[in-house]
């Protein structure tokens, strides 16, 4: 067998939305022919979805090059840390934190933020979420976890309420509804910082933060008193909406904060009956603003009245329709954006950096 051809053609290979191959990148462990089986191992720092599937395009000229009759893809991951912008501290054991915001109210920052955080959960990584929208604090009614309260044994710091597979802690579970809508620019920060601090949030590749919708004071202290890996902005195809994001983008760029992309939701409607696909509010906004502004389109999700219901019965997408098509794009932007977040960084050594302090 010719290593050599072998490592030439992987590195001839860039898999969907990576932004390179897996030689150079150093993902490459192992290369063995046993029993004619060509097997590949690979060991990935962030989690992705039907990665063999994409793979296996090069099957065929592998098995040429190696003379095996088949290959057996092994593929595994450790998430990496990156390096976040700005100077704050670190969170103990969190990895990588991801700031979810929206320009503007209602789009569905929200349901986007809990369905992505199960489906990273669901590519395999540990994966906790931090309800930080003070105006409207909505996970806990998305997870089903409305009537639990984090618990305190030290009476310093919280364990997080598990649900579905991820963990869990939310201004909501800790102020009376309604009382923090008052709150001023500096006491939601200070929430928002004492919340994420103050949880034991165990060891987690990803913390998925729900920013409050806007792009304003608030907001730019929050993702600045947070050690922010990478930040995605949820849109709908409005053009008032997209003003909002493309503000949204430039508030992350203002503290150096990589946007790995934007979301169109509510993108179209599909008809139930036919399956036609109509644009409700305009077409091809998200992906204007996407080149405009160069940042990835992560995805496209349509306005679908059971994405709602089950949201509101604290039975979220992911979790009520594992196999449908809606978790299926979830599950696909979900891995765009862990390929795009370790893409877009630097990484750092785990231990020395997710230490606590
Ligand atoms: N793709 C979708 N199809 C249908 N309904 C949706 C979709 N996305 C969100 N919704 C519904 O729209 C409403 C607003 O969603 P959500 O609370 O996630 O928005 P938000 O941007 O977080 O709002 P805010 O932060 O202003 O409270 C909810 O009732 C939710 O169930």
């Amino acid at each position: 067998m010719n290593n050599e051809q072998i490592m030439t053609a992987l590195g001839q290979f860039i898999p969907a939305h990576w932004a390179r191959d897996p030689v150079s990148a150093g993902f490459v462990r192992g290369v063995t022919l046993t029993d004619e089986v060509l097997v590949i191992k690979l060991v990935l720092p962030f989690v992705d979805y039907q990665l063999e599937k994409s793979m296996s395009q090069i099957d065929s000229q592998l098995c040429e090059i190696s003379g095996a009759k088949s290959v057996h893809w092994k593929i595994s991951h450790d998430v990496a840390t990156l390096a976040p912008a700005g100077e704050s501290n670190s969170v103990a054991g969190v990895r990588n934190i991801i700031a979810v915001s929206s320009g503007k109210g209602g789009v569905g920052k929200s349901t986007t933020s809990v369905n992505l955080a199960l489906a990273l959960a669901r590519l395999g990584a540990r994966v906790g979420i931090l309800d930080a929208d003070v105006y409207g604090p909505s996970i806990p009614m998305m997870l089903g976890v409305t009537k639990e309260k984090p618990a305190s044994d030290d009476g310093k710091t919280m364990a997080p309420i598990n649900a579905h597979g991820i963990v869990a802690n939310s201004i909501g579970f800790l102020v009376k509804e309604g009382d923090a809508t008052i709150w001023r620019g500096p006491m939601a920060s200070k929430a928002l910082a004492q919340i994420l601090r103050e949880t034991r949030w165990g060891d987690l590749d990803y913390l998925i933060v729900d920013l409050p919708p806007g792009t304003g004071d608030i907001q730019l202290t929050m993702a600045q008193d947070v050690p922010t890996t990478a930040a995605v902005v949820v849109t709908t195809p409005q053009n008032v909406a997209l003003a909002d994001a493309v503000k949204g983008i430039s508030m992350f760029r203002k503290v150096n904060i990589p946007v790995v992309g934007v979301i169109e939701n509510m993108s179209y409607h599909q008809c139930t009956q036919c399956g036609h696909q109509e644009a409700l509010f305009g077409e091809g906004g998200g992906l204007r603003a996407s080149q405009e502004h160069q940042v990835p389109l992560i995805g496209q999700l349509p306005l679908d009245a059971s994405i709602g219901r089950q949201m509101d019965s604290g039975t979220p997408t992911l979790v009520a329709e594992p196999e449908g098509d809606l978790s299926q794009l979830y599950l696909t932007m979900a891995a765009r954006i862990a390929s795009g977040v370790y893409f877009s960084g630097n990484a750092v050594p785990t231990r020395l950096y997710t230490r606590a302090v």
